[in-house]
């Protein structure tokens, strides 16, 4: 038997799409596009890359950029200042700051710093405050991203066995909150869980966000799960390959033929994190509008 391949990138497309028509709606009942600032501090290319293809989404979905392209050495208080400047400016509705922070910045602090309000990526105390305790708040875009395609595809998640792997406070740890939330049976399994294999072949859901290429093996995989693949992993270039390969945290090729359903990386759950983005930013502005938050996403 061979899996059905989730499509993340349709899943995104669509959910765009309805994010950047409620935009619009937006646009005419407020005066002004919801408005996204994304920081930038370095000049890692991978990270330019993937800012750059943020920009572009949230122009097509009817939305504002703000792109802050600061250098590696920016100051912690510089850094700061910029966000304090973001969280004043009523045409910014949502801040990122794009992780890892180069050098001895300090992470949390940078974070602690941006107004609960606009944490359209959901790594704010109180946004992850909030989410454990069940009050309505961001949500992280990856695992908000994961939870909607687990439910297109299996509808009612109760009393499934759910196990992630990794700990992540990005992935891991809303991850296991939002599957709770949806009544699934949840184990967090990690570096130092006993006989990984085993306690995956339990579950009829598998979120794998450890960061490691192609870990989670066909005979970890219980016949018809659900497979989540949140890692992205470049291989070192093969003979003749200028790049080397994405792959994700499961062996995809031997996966494919005992679950029931796969998410493909590329394709799969990165282009979700995207299109949530979005969703979230266009709540924020809703939020900040006093307007009734926009239905159906
Ligand atoms: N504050 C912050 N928030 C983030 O959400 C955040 C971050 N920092 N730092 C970096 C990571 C990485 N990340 C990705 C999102 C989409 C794809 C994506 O769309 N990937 C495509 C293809 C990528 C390719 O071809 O290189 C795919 O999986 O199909 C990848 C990676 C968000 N991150």
């Amino acid at each position: 038997m061979s899996a059905q391949i989730i499509d993340g990138k349709a899943f995104a497309a669509s959910l765009r799409e309805r994010v950047g028509a409620h935009a619009a709606t937006f646009a005419e009942k407020a005066g002004r596009k919801p408005g996204l600032a994304v920081v930038l501090v370095g000049e890692d290319p991978a990270s330019q890359v993937y800012v750059g293809a943020k920009g572009k989404a949230t122009l097509a979905a009817n939305m504002e950029s703000f792109e802050h392209r600061l250098p590696a050495d920016t100051s912690q208080d510089d850094l700061i200042a910029l966000v304090e400047q973001l969280n004043a400016d009523p045409a910014v509705d949502g801040i990122l700051v794009q992780l890892p922070l180069p050098g001895d910045l300090d992470e949390q602090a940078v974070i602690a710093a941006i107004d609960p309000g606009k944490d359209v990526d959901g790594f704010h105390v109180e946004s992850a405050g909030r989410l454990m305790v069940g009050r309505e708040g961001f949500v992280p875009c990856t695992p908000l991203g994961c939870i909607m395609l687990l439910q297109d595809r299996l509808g009612d998640l109760s009393g499934l066995n759910a196990v992630v792997i990794g700990r992540s406070n990005i992935v891991g740890k809303p991850m296991a909150q939002l599957l709770l939330d949806a009544n699934a049976t949840v184990t967090i399994a990690h570096s130092r869980t006993k006989d990984l294999p085993e306690v995956v072949r339990r579950a009829d859901i598998v979120v794998a966000a450890v960061g490691r290429a192609e870990m989670v093996k066909a005979d970890w995989i219980k016949p018809g799960a659900t497979v989540i693949d949140v890692g992205i992993n470049r291989l070192a270039p093969a003979e003749g390959e200028k790049r080397g390969r994405l792959v994700g945290d499961v062996e995809f090729a031997g996966v494919k033929d005992v679950a029931g359903a796969i998410t493909p990386v590329p394709g799969g759950v990165g282009p979700m994190t995207i299109a949530v983005l979005l969703r979230n930013t266009l709540v924020a502005a809703h939020a900040h509008e006093g307007l009734e938050p926009p239905e159906g996403l």
